[in-house]
Order: structure tokens, then sequence, then C-alpha cells
């Protein structure tokens, strides 16, 4: 076993696999199960965001996965391995835990912070201090500047980045998190939830995240789990799927209005086809211009500059007016890099009142456009693609059922056969 306690896969920063397997927790006195007969497989790597309305198991489902809350019956797999047994103290310092507010220790510096699991694991002083400042990198904060202050001298979004630094320390292989932007603002939300799948996309963990926020689930989850009470999966897939077809009333009312244009943040510009619109250089015949824009049909042409940069984009009646195109920038250009999603494109089309938008790539250089006609091809793609198939998401059952949540309940099991599929 490693010094962590986690049964380990060999990698220094790969994730665990969780599998909860027909996990049951009563609360005394408590006449419902707040957890019944759960059983869920969390894949390796993969970020699991758990969803559900206000009691109805979330909360618990994380906290037994570290012991912080004891199951009543059933198993916990982590990495294969059967951990209900194993010493819960000894368990938790191999998994990282986030929770609202980073959950700091008040009278401790962020070194002192950060440096908690360390310590208990023995690492010498010097290990201990460079892991510090390797976080606060990690997490945007200048060690130099942070390294010695107080949780209280910190912003709510700076104490939020320690506190997942301070889960990251040991290099778990799995995270917890527990409504872990809940308590800021949503513009440092936005970067936080940014930040965290920049980690991610380095780091590879197996990160399981309560949140009470549908559209945080869809933007940070590989898989987003919906709960009804009692911890029940009513739906367990990938964000795309459940956005597409949600299996029943209950994921619809869950989900809210506007399902189309929450699938377009899960499309990136770079991901669709784009329109190529006339073009023309500074310094070219405006003339030459309009008899191609006349040739294609068009009404309007981007100007680059000697970098291929967009800086105007012009009307037939524009171009009439001039004889050459000139070097003036146009600031209220709708631009848009190739990273940005639909969704992005698709405001900054409504805020300039544009039917497009211009996608640049490397060095701010002309790509092609996306359009509003685009915008609705992608959704129906979307909505065709995800239609196909449910094959590679995860099992999730309750009372104990390898099943997948969502799927049509097959006839054995509604006769109480139990037979696996
Ligand atoms: N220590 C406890 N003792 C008794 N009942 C509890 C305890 N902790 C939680 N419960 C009950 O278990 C159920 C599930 O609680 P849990 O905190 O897991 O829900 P949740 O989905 O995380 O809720 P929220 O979104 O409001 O945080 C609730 O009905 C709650 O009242």
């Amino acid at each position: 076993m490693s010094e962590t306690e986690i049964p380990s896969n060999g990698g220094r920063a790969a994730g665990a696999g969780i599998l909860l397997e027909d996990v049951t927790k009563r609360f005394p006195g408590q006449e419902k199960p707040a957890v019944g007969g759960l059983t869920m497989e969390i894949p390796q790597g993969s970020i699991v965001m758990l969803v559900g309305p206000s009691g109805c198991g979330k909360t618990t489902t994380l906290k037994m996965i570290n012991r912080l809350i004891e199951p009543t019956s059933g198993r916990i797999i982590l990495n294969g391995e059967d951990v209900t047994g194993i010493d819960g103290d000894q368990l938790r310092r191999g998994i990282g835990y986030v929770i609202q507010a980073g959950g700091l220790f008040p009278h401790m510096t962020v070194a002192a912070n950060i440096a908690v699991v360390p310590k208990m694991l023995n690492w010498d002083k010097e290990r201990i201090r460079s892991r510090v400042d390797e976080l606060l990198e990690l997490v945007s904060l200048d060690p130099a500047l942070y390294r010695d202050r107080y949780p209280k001298e910190l912003s709510g979004g700076q104490q939020q980045r320690v506190g997942v630094a301070r889960a990251l320390a040991a290099d778990p292989p799995v995270l917890l998190m527990d409504e872990p932007f809940g308590a800021v603002d949503p513009i440092t939300r936005q970067r936080l939830q940014d930040e965290l799948l920049h980690i991610q996309s380095e780091l590879h963990k197996t990160i399981v995240c309560v949140t009470h926020d549908f559209d945080e689930a869809v933007k940070l989850g590989d898989w987003i789990a919906i709960f009804d009470e009692g911890a029940q999966l009513v739906q367990y897939d990938s964000p795309e799927r459940i956005l597409a077809s949600p299996a029943n009333e209950f994921v619809e009312n869950f989900i809210g209005s506007g399902a189309g244009l929450k699938q377009l943040t899960l499309t990136r510009v770079n991901e669709v086809d784009l329109v190529m619109p006339v073009t023309a250089s500074v310094g070219d015949l405006t003339s030459d211009t309009l008899s191609r824009l006349q040739g294609a049909g068009e009404q309007n042409a981007v100007v680059l500059d000697e970098r291929g940069r967009p800086i105007q984009w012009l009307s037939r009646r524009q171009l009439s007016r001039l004889d050459r195109h000139t070097d003036a920038v146009d600031p209220r250009l709708p631009v848009i890099g190739n990273q940005a999603t639909l969704n992005d494109a698709l405001d900054t089309m409504l805020v300039s009142s544009t039917g497009a938008a211009l996608v640049t790539g490397p060095r701010e250089s002309f790509l092609g456009m996306v359009t509003v006609q685009t915008v609705m091809e992608a959704i129906t793609a979307a909505n065709d693609a995800a239609q196909q198939g449910s094959s590679s998401a995860p099992v999730g059952i309750n009372s104990g059922m390898i099943q997948r949540a969502g799927d049509p309940v097959p006839v054995q099991d509604v006769a109480g056969t139990g037979a696996p599929q």
C-alpha cells in the first residue's frame, strides 16, 4: 500500500476509479434512507457531477466515499480494492476534499493550510515548501505574495483556490468537492471553473463534485448523475445526452428552460465548419472587392491587415464610398477566438446585432465566420449525435441491479428476478 493508503495505480498524477456497490445510509431516527442501495461507477480520470434537489443525498454520497460518513451497508471500491474496512483517517489522507469557501483553518497561514496533509505524511520541510509553492502557482496565486497570509486576508475566490491547492497537496488520485464554488460571485466562479478544467487537463484526477447549479454540472462534468430523494439515480449520462434526451419530466424540470442553448456551451467554435466570406487586404481597390461580392452574391467583406487579422467588416454601401481599403481598425468588430464556445459566439452576435461572428486563430489571424445558421445546425447535430446509443455511460442504479440509469427497466427486473444484464 502507498503512503497515502489509497490503492495506487502507479502514476503519480493519475486518478483512481471508484465503485459504490449497493451503498445505503440510514441516519438514526430517519424513516427513509438518505442514500438507498446506490450502485454507481465513477470512471478513473473523469469528473462526475452530483446534482439533485436539496436533501436528496448528494453530500451523504460524497462523504461516504471518504468515510466522513460511514455507510450502513454496501461497499466502496477504490481502484479495484475494497476500502470500506480501512482506517478512515488514513483513507482521507489519500483523498482530496474541497468544501465551500475552502474550509481553511483560520489560525494557519496559507502555506500551513496547504501543508496539513504532507506534514501528516512526514514529508521533510524542503519538500513541503517546494510543493506549497508549486501548488500556489498551479492555482494562479503568486507564492511570494500569498504563502504567509492568513485566510481572512484573502478574497473568497482566493480562499477557494487555496482550498483546491490544499486538497491536491499530497497528489491524491481522487478529489471530492462539495459545492466548491458556491460562495463566490458569478465571474469568480466562472474563472475558478475554468481553472479547475485547466488543472484537470494536466492532472487527470478522478473528481466527484456536488453542485446545485446544473449549468456548472454541464460545464465541468464528463458525467452528470441526477438524483432524486434517497440518492435514487434518475439519470446518469453525459451532459450532451442528458440535454438532448432527458430521461423523464423530473430531469426536464431540473435542466430548466433553454436546453438547446445550454448545449451550445458544449461545442467549441473550432469544432464546427466555418463560413469563409469575401476578404480584402489593406490597400486593395474597393472596386475589386465589390465585383467579387457581386460574383459571390454576398453583401459584406472582411478586411484583413498585413498579418491576416480582421480589422473591418464592410457592407457594399460602405465600400462604394471608398477608393482603396484603409488600415483603420474597427474596435467593435464581433471577433471571437476559435476556443470560444458556440454560446460565446451567439452572445457576440447578439451584442453586436450581426448575423455572424468573425473567428480568429493563432496570433489573431482570420479563420472564417460562425453564422446563426452554423449555430442552429450545431444544435441539431448535437441532438442527433446524443440520440445515438448510450453505450459508454457508466453503470448507475439503485437497489443493487447492474443497469444504466435511464435504461428501460427490463421485464425480469420488474418481476424481481434480479438477473444482471
Ligand atoms: N447527520 C444527519 N443526521 C440525520 N439526518 C441527516 C444527517 N445528515 C443528513 N441527513 C439527512 O439525509 C438526507 C440527505 O442529506 P444530504 O446532506 O446528503 O443532502 P444533499 O442532497 O447534499 O442536500 P443539499 O443540497 O441541501 O446540501 C436529508 O434528508 C438530511 O436531512
